[in-house]
């Protein structure tokens, strides 16, 4: 009788062991997928992070090539203001060439806009030419298009213009 019980208790101890085992092999594999899950968010926030990175370098290249236009703009514009006495500025200089061109002529007062337009336009040189008052319009006709002149006198009246 004895051995009998002796038995059947090994065999409860047994069937204990058998029980705690499962119960730990469970609980490694849901610290196992903990883990996994972690490891996945951050790498998600990683990918996420390099994304924003590089929308902020494609903004920041956008803006130095804006600038640089502008950059470029100015000096065509500083360009043509340092020319000596006729000035020439085109309306739309970063705009692709058109057939009509219009051309405004700038300078001081006796520096010879209308004498260099009246020779454009006549193919003849006119010694005494009147001071412009106001402003004087020339429209050349050339293989390529139409070329309009617009001086504006340079007499100190006219200088606010
Ligand atoms: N010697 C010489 N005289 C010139 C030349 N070009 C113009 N002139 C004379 O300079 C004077 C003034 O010329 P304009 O063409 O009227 O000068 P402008 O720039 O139109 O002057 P405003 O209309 O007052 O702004 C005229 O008497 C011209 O004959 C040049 O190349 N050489
Ligand atoms: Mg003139």
């Amino acid at each position: 009788m004895e051995r009998g019980k002796v038995k059947k208790e090994k065999r409860k101890e047994t069937e204990k062991k058998k029980i705690r085992e499962k119960g730990k092999e469970e609980k490694r594999k849901e610290l196992e997928q903990k883990i996994k899950e972690k490891e996945k968010e951050k790498q998600e926030k990683q990918e996420r992070s390099k994304r924003k990175e590089d929308k902020k370098e494609k903004r920041t290249e956008q803006g130095k090539e804006t600038k640089k236009e502008k950059e470029q703009f100015k000096g065509q514009e500083e360009e043509e203001e340092n020319k000596d006495s006729i000035v020439t500025v085109t309306n739309t200089p970063l705009e692709p060439l058109e057939k009509n061109k219009q051309i405004l002529v700038l300078g001081l007062d006796g520096a010879g806009k209308t004498s260099v337009l009246h020779s454009l336009a006549s193919n003849r040189v006119q010694h005494s030419v009147a001071p412009t008052q106001g402003f004087n319009a020339v429209c050349i006709n050339t293989e390529d298009g139409q070329m309009e002149f617009l001086e504006i006198g340079g007499s100190e009246p006219f200088r606010s213009y």
